[in-house]
């Protein structure tokens, strides 16, 4: 596949046989289909992907380095790509699925932008992080161990410089169980509305129960206040799916 041919596009089918459970994984076979999961999945991602654009031009600074962890095949990395004005910035995509930072260069290469973009193949955990003004976490700390989530937060919170931000995105549970089973009922309808059956609604969601570990708003907002963002404001909600701005305030 040379770099500037786009990668074949597939329709998500990939739960619409009955098979034993496995935890969901970001292997080759989401990776070839994940535009559509995602679309057909998420609540809102349609709308997020081009509002990540909008919130990096407000809050990117000259000279500064730009972060999309778990960038996956690059929906956010492009956004953020398109919001940065200055040519003196470093944007860095990063995700430890060779599958999906294989095929995130092919798309890279197909967006036509100047500013160059580094994709590295590490974990979010470790990988270097500093000078940052904008970092992303786009539906991506929620498959982060709920004990490693603060160490993270705090290493991007200590990177980001004074007015800097990031923006969380998450698919969040609700503390009160009418809440969260209507939250969920709308959700699962969504997924039908975009043509998923019962089984595969079904089968994704116990592959997900180990791997994808949804919190409160209320523990997002207080863990972000204990990392050293100074301002935490959601700014988007479409059923049990969120997306949040952390700011450090200007010095
Ligand atoms: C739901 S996808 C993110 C979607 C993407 N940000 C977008 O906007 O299209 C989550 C991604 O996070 C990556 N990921 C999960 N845990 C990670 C870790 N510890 N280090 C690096 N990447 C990770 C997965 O491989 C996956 O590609
Ligand atoms: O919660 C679900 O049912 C989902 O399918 C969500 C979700 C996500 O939020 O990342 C899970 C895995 C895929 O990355 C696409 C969507």
């Amino acid at each position: 596949m040379s770099k500037t041919t786009p990668p074949m596009q597939e329709t998500d089918r990939l739960f619409a046989q009955a098979q034993p459970r496995s935890d969901f994984r970001f292997d080759a076979s989401v990776a070839r289909v994940f535009p559509d999961m995602i679309r057909r999945s998420v609540p809102g991602y349609t709308t997020i992907i081009p509002m990540i654009e909008v919130i990096t031009d407000q809050y990117v600074q000259p000279g500064s380095h730009c972060y999309d962890l778990g960038c996956s095949l690059g929906a956010s990395t492009l956004a953020m790509r398109h919001g940065i004005r200055h040519d003196d910035c470093q944007l860095i995509g990063v995700d430890n699925s060779a599958a999906m930072i294989e095929r995130c260069e092919h798309y890279v290469a197909l967006d036509d932008h100047p500013l160059p973009v580094t994709l590295k193949c590490e974990d979010i955990l470790t990988t270097e992080l500093t000078n940052a003004s904008v970092t992303t976490l786009n539906f991506t700390l929620q498959f982060v161990a709920p004990d490693q989530r603060l160490p993270l937060l705090t290493r991007i919170a200590d990177a980001t410089r004074p007015g800097g931000a990031l923006i969380l995105s998450e698919k969040i549970r609700f503390d009160c169980q009418e809440e969260q089973d209507c939250q969920t009922r709308l959700h699962h309808e969504f997924k039908r509305a975009n043509g998923y059956s019962d089984l595969e609604i079904s089968q994704k969601r116990s592959a997900l129960e180990q791997v994808l570990i949804p919190e409160t708003l209320e523990e997002h907002r207080q863990r972000l206040l204990a990392a050293g963002f100074d301002q935490v404001m959601l700014w988007y909600q479409c059923f049990n799916f969120v997306s949040m701005l952390a700011i450090k305030s200007p010095e």
